[in-house]
């Protein structure tokens, strides 16, 4: 970890205006705190000269007010950088990941953990640690330029060992550094696990192995603390060097200024602001040490955000050649554009293999119904990733408005069957009721506590699948986009849900272009055109009239 990456500031210019006003109130508390050492040299010789301390005393007081004053609002404006700052790194975060493709984005349980932990984990970083730096950076410098006017030969003994912290700090930090990293992989590892796990519990439970996954996560949880406490133990280590160094520097000037005060060759007065003044240029110095240990952490998650950042940026995924561009300007060209999706030798090999999954497939599909057969594992749910922009093909150009992607495994909120249904769009009641009727739900929903109000589980809980699919093919009705990609859609219905669903696609064609995978024999023959994709090659496409013609 460097001292300061000026890189923060680039990422998140929201911390500029607090990481300031931090540096400021730290460098007049500084100021304040040297002042104090004057103030109660003066109250100390009002009282042993016998004269009046009133004066003094006010002085005194009032400082000590300010310092309290200063204190409370770097603690507020500390904890209100902190989470600005958070905030606006995780918004910046989840864009990126929005705008990235799906190769370039982190698998999912370590984008959890540095969307949550991580960037929380940057707040001390931002509230804390660099303040203390900037402190660091101004208080010794004048303690010791006030100290050298006031007493030189006190100014010497901290001038020769103050340097002695810094170079005990950054010999411990290094240590810290692999500490940390060590400690952001175990957390890393516990939350994937975790994840995993949850996601194949009812799978684990009905092969009776759920509880061999407890001793997996009391394992990968015990070496997640056992790293917490190595980073816990360094830095109570840490503190406790610079402290006693700290402390015995200090000791060294209180013990000089003594002798020379019993041999009467400095002020009482000089003496007493000397050995005020001396703790205040190590101070700044030790509280950066302290900090570092809370802030390490959140260097190396900055480190990893900015990575993230840099890679989200989608230059080099719109020079790819397949246009993909913010979603919302998307959406609102892709209204003005025909519905139509022309596809030309696309090339697409998923990272870390060598065989291309789609090998130079072309594709257009216009207004009306194209269906998309082939066996499994050739690549349609492929092709469509790329149609949606989700997958930046290697070759070939795509020329697509945007698109609504109904994947296999529909993105259900926890949240009301209205939010999940109206996602994104300003459907209205009447809309949704309209939508749920196109796909036989209506009743299920009405029959529903609260209709269209009722909440539903996470990833749609308390649905059944094919409940699940025809949502979503609602969903689907509402969406502004012209073109709607829909990947087995009627896979888990029955033969009744499945014309009901089959029906609501055929409308939703007449006014979109709808590309859709299936291995319904009866959607093929409803279809406006027919490709049929193997070994991730085109192998044979048709139209309606084709078909009718060859009868
Ligand atoms: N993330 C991935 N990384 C590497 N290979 C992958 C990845 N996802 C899919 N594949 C491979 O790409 C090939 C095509 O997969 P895809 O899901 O597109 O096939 P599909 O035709 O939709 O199959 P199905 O009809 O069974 O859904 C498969 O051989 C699969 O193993």
């Amino acid at each position: 970890m460097r001292p300061f990456d000026p890189q923060l500031l680039r990422a998140a210019p929201a911390a500029r205006r607090p990481v300031v006003a931090l540096a400021v109130v730290g460098v007049l508390q500084g100021v304040a705190t040297i002042a104090t050492a004057f103030a109660l040299t003066a109250v100390v010789l009002a009282v042993v000269k016998g004269m009046p301390v009133g004066r003094p005393g006010a002085w005194l007081a009032g400082l000590f007010a300010l310092r309290a004053a200063l204190s409370w609002t770097s603690e507020r404006v500390s904890a209100w950088a902190g989470s600005r700052v958070s905030a606006a790194l995780r918004e910046q975060l989840l864009a990126a990941w929005l705008r990235a493709d799906a190769d370039r984005r982190p698998d999912p349980s370590h984008a959890v953990a540095l969307a949550a932990q991580g960037t929380s984990s940057v707040e001390p970083y931002v509230a804390k640690y660099l303040p203390a730096l900037v402190t660091a950076a101004v208080v010794p410098p004048l303690a010791i330029a006030t100290l050298a006017v006031v007493d030189w030969p006190s100014a010497l003994i901290v001038v020769l060992t103050v340097p002695l912290l810094p170079v005990f700090a950054a010999l411990i930090g290094a240590s810290t550094r692999d500490a940390t990293q060590r400690r952001w992989q175990a957390l890393s590892a516990l939350s994937g696990h975790f994840l995993d796990v949850m996601r194949g519990l009812p799978t684990l439970v009905g092969y009776g192995r759920a509880t061999r996954q407890v001793e997996t996560i009391s394992s990968v949880s015990q070496r997640h603390r056992r790293t917490t406490m190595e980073t816990l133990r360094l830095a109570f280590l840490s503190s406790a060097a610079l402290e006693l160094l700290a402390t015995i520097s200090v000791a060294m000037v209180a013990v000089t200024v003594g002798i020379r005060l019993s041999h009467g060759s400095v002020a009482l007065g000089t003496g007493l602001v000397a050995i005020l003044l001396a703790p205040e240029a190590y101070w700044p110095i030790r509280r950066v040490g302290a900090e570092f240990h809370a802030a390490a952490d959140g260097a190396e998650a900055l480190a990893d955000i900015q990575g993230h950042l840099a890679t989200g940026t989608g230059s080099e995924v719109a020079a790819a050649g397949a246009g993909r561009d913010d979603a919302a300007r998307r959406l609102a060209a892709s209204l003005a554009r025909p519905a139509t999706v022309v596809a030309s030798g696309l090339t697409y090999t998923y990272p870390g293999t060598t065989v291309p999954v789609l090998d130079g497939v072309s594709l257009t599909a216009g207004p009306g119904l194209t269906v998309l057969t082939g066996p499994s594992g050739t690549g349609k749910t492929t092709l469509l990733e790329v149609l949606a922009g989700i997958r930046v093909p290697q070759a070939g150009t795509l020329s697509t408005p945007a698109a609504h992607l109904v994947s296999q495994r529909p993105f259900l909120t926890a949240d009301t069957v209205r939010s999940n249904l109206a996602l994104g769009t300003a459907a209205g009641q009447d809309a949704c009721w309209q939508a749920l009727r196109d796909v036989g739900l209506d009743g299920v929903v009405a029959a529903m506590p609260q209709g269209l109000d009722t909440r539903i589980g996470d990833d749609g809980f308390g649905l059944s699948a094919g409940q699940r699919a025809r949502l979503v093919l609602a969903r689907a009705t509402l969406s502004e986009a012209t073109v709607v990609l829909l990947d087995e859609p009627t896979a888990h219905l029955d033969p009744e849900s499945a014309g009901i669903a089959h029906e609501a696609i055929r409308t939703l064609a007449a006014r979109r272009c709808v590309v859709a995978v299936s291995h319904r024999p009866e959607l093929v023959a409803a279809a406006d055109a027919h490709v049929h994709l193997e070994q991730g090659r085109t192998t044979h496409s048709d139209s309606r009239q084709d078909r009718e013609a060859q009868q």
